[in-house]
């Protein structure tokens, strides 16, 4: 039987996010996740959702002519079928990322997808996922995102950093939680304790707000 895989969106729009931010890209949203992050912006992903197979997928992505695509959800990972489709879009000559919750063996994924994974913070409520030997597996241009709610999470998110030694093994993205966390207060954070992780904002909300597609 062919390849399937159940989406929610595939929509051209802006990086916002990551080492890739700024290049057009073409997102490929996977339906469904394990996960209820309390921040979650993507919650329309939980359900519904069509199937495609793969040869569905890679002519959408086709059809909008951009060289980075990026794979995210929902949880990508949670769909087997994931894994075909990162190598068959690395196959097709596209620059490959996933956004993954990192409460899923990334060991699958084909070495040429750059793996972004996000280590669930004490307030996104998921903490108890994170499987910590994902860490090990990266990469140094792979990337580990935190998502901080609070300055307890940065507290949290600090000491977890400095423990594993994180950013002498991979890139370390800290990312306030859109409308709980200041922007400026998590980069003040940051500079005050010349932590060595690399502060970033969700591009496409300032671009666009919170809308679905974008
Ligand atoms: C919607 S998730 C999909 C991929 C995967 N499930 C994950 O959590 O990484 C994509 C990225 O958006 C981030 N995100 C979701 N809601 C957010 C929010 N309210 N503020 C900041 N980042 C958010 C997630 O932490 C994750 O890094
Ligand atoms: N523009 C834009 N960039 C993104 N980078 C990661 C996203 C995601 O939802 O995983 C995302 C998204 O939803 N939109
Ligand atoms: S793991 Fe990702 S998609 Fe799932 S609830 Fe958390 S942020 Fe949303
Ligand atoms: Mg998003």
């Amino acid at each position: 039987m062919s390849v399937r895989l159940k989406l929610t969106e595939i929509f051209l729009s802006i990086q916002g996010e990551a080492d890739a931010v700024g290049w057009p890209t073409v997102f490929v949203r996977l339906t469904g996740c394990p996960l209820r992050c309390q921040y979650c912006d993507t919650a329309y992903a939980f359900h519904g959702g069509e199937w495609f197979t793969l040869e569905q997928v890679l002519e959408r992505v086709a059809s909008y002519g951009a060289r980075h695509v990026c794979v995210t959800g929902g949880e990508p990972l949670a769909q087997k079928a994931c894994i075909p489709l990162l190598t068959a879009l690395c196959d097709a000559g596209y620059r490959v990322s996933i956004e993954t919750s990192g409460a899923i063996d990334v060991s699958p994924v084909d070495p040429r997808v750059t793996r972004v994974v996000d280590m669930k913070t004490p307030d996104s409520g998921e903490e108890a996922r994170n499987r910590t030997d994902n860490l090990a597996l990266l990469r140094a241009d792979e990337q580990v995102k935190f998502v901080i709610c609070s300055r307890g999470d940065f507290e949290w998110a600090r000491d977890f950093v400095r423990r594993e030694a994180l950013p002498d093994r991979c890139t370390v993205l800290f990312s306030p939680s859109y409308q709980q966390v200041e922007g400026r207060d998590l980069a003040q954070w940051i500079i005050d304790e010349r932590l060595p992780v690399r502060f970033q904002v969700q591009l496409h909300k300032y671009l666009w707000g919170d809308t679905p597609g974008r």
